[in-house]
């Protein structure tokens, strides 16, 4: 088999970020896409994609179809394009809730291909003008296919130059632990937002927010045309996340009006231990990477210096983040690598040459 077509519906910070990976991976490729005018035509000027479709039925001109419209748009664009599929031709989503796509495949019959996913990847900007080719690098993706065979293989191994690291599950179990991990901080997230936003003698408390508040809330920002349909679509598991997690908020509250500090250091330590776990030098928690912190001068040239080095001695940088900065003093990157040799390597390589680096694990 061979996919020289791809069909995207919704060409938003999700789709837009594939169709910008593909065409630079596939020059080739015919890329065609369904989305509103506004959005297709600015497409179409970047040459992100080759044609505009009007009508969705369009879609199925192509080799592969992309659902990456808001969830229940989505789902009802694949219950009308995936029976028409012919032998041969893939539909995937990408939304953010499996289990209601699985149960609209088990109920349709089609001569193609469905498969489920998920890029545990994003932002909280909407929009094709914030997409983004490196967007999935060394993301999670999900995947969620009940009749995994070869042109699974296939169209995983298509979509890797995404950046995307890709992992199996079923699609019921998708949506639990998404339910804990991504969508109970977003509803914490706007509540604690609202929460602090309150005025008191004329000072409004958010106004004083530092770097703890901020890292918390980042994603109160995010879009609620795309959530609401988030939540609607796992509105259950989200409930039953939310009571957990009132439970949790309710007894450290009964803990500290009865001055049982114990309590709160036991949830302290366990806080601690369980983050720690989290192997947080790879994105997204499945296949690791390995990193350095490094200390950069704020002086013209520094980093140029830096990544010069590197790649003189054939070290690739798989991703950097910049951790902390200090205006005319300098900042803390952290630097991954894709093999503890390669970190060593790099860490030996830095030190040697006058940096202030340390070795993460
Ligand atoms: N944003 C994230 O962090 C994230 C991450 C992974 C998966 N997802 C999932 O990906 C999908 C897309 O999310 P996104 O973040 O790209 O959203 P987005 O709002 O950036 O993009 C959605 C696109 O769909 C288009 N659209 C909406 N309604 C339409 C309609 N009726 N007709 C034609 N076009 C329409 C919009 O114009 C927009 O370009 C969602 O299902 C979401 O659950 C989002
Ligand atoms: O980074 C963000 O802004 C996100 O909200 C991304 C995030 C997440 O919770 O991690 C949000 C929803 C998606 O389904 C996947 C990823």
């Amino acid at each position: 088999m061979k996919i020289s077509s791809v069909g995207i519906a919704g060409l938003g910070l999700i789709g837009g970020s594939i169709a910008k990976s593909l065409r630079l991976e596939y020059p080739e490729l015919k890329i065609s896409a369904f989305d509103f005018p506004s959005v297709l035509e600015k497409a179409k000027k970047e040459k992100v994609i080759d044609k505009s479709v009007d009508d969705h039925l369009e879609l199925l001109d192509n080799d592969l179809i992309i659902l990456s419209l808001p969830v229940f748009k989505s789902l009802s664009l694949f219950e009308e394009l995936y029976p028409k599929l012919s032998v041969h031709q893939i539909i995937v989503d990408v939304c953010s809730v499996k289990s209601v796509f699985t149960e609209a495949s088990e109920k349709l019959k089609s001569k193609g291909k469905y498969i489920g996913l998920h890029p545990m990847a994003g932002k909280e900007k909407s929009g094709f003008e914030f997409s983004d080719s490196l967007l999935f690098e060394n993301a999670v993706c999900f995947v969620c296919d009940n009749y995994n065979n070869e042109i699974t293989d296939y169209v995983l191994n298509f979509l890797k130059c995404t950046g995307l690291r890709f992992t199996f599950i079923d699609a019921f179990l998708h949506d639990k632990i998404t339910a804990e991990v991504s969508h109970l901080p977003q509803l914490i997230s706007v509540a604690l937002v609202n929460e602090v936003a309150k005025v008191e003698n004329n000072f409004n408390f958010i106004n004083f927010a530092g770097s703890g508040f901020r890292d918390m809330t980042r994603i109160a920002s995010s879009d609620f045309r795309l959530w609401e349909e988030i939540i609607k679509a796992n509105k259950d598991n989200i409930i039953n996340s939310l009571e957990n997690i009132i439970e949790q908020i309710k007894s450290i509250s009964e803990n500290l009006s009865n001055d049982n500090f114990d309590y709160l250091k036991e949830q302290f330590e366990l806080a601690n231990k369980n983050r720690n776990e989290i192997p947080f030098n790879n994105k997204g928690f499945i296949q690791p990477l390995f990193d350095i912190t490094v200390f950069l001068e704020d002086k013209a040239g520094t980093l140029n210096r830096l990544t010069s080095l590197l790649a003189e001695n054939n070290l690739n940088i798989k991703d950097i983040e910049l951790l902390k900065i200090r205006e005319g003093s300098g900042g803390n990157f952290r630097l991954y690598f894709d093999s503890a040799s390669a970190a060593q390597k790099a860490y030996q390589l830095l030190k040697e040459n006058n940096f202030v680096t340390n070795l993460t694990n």
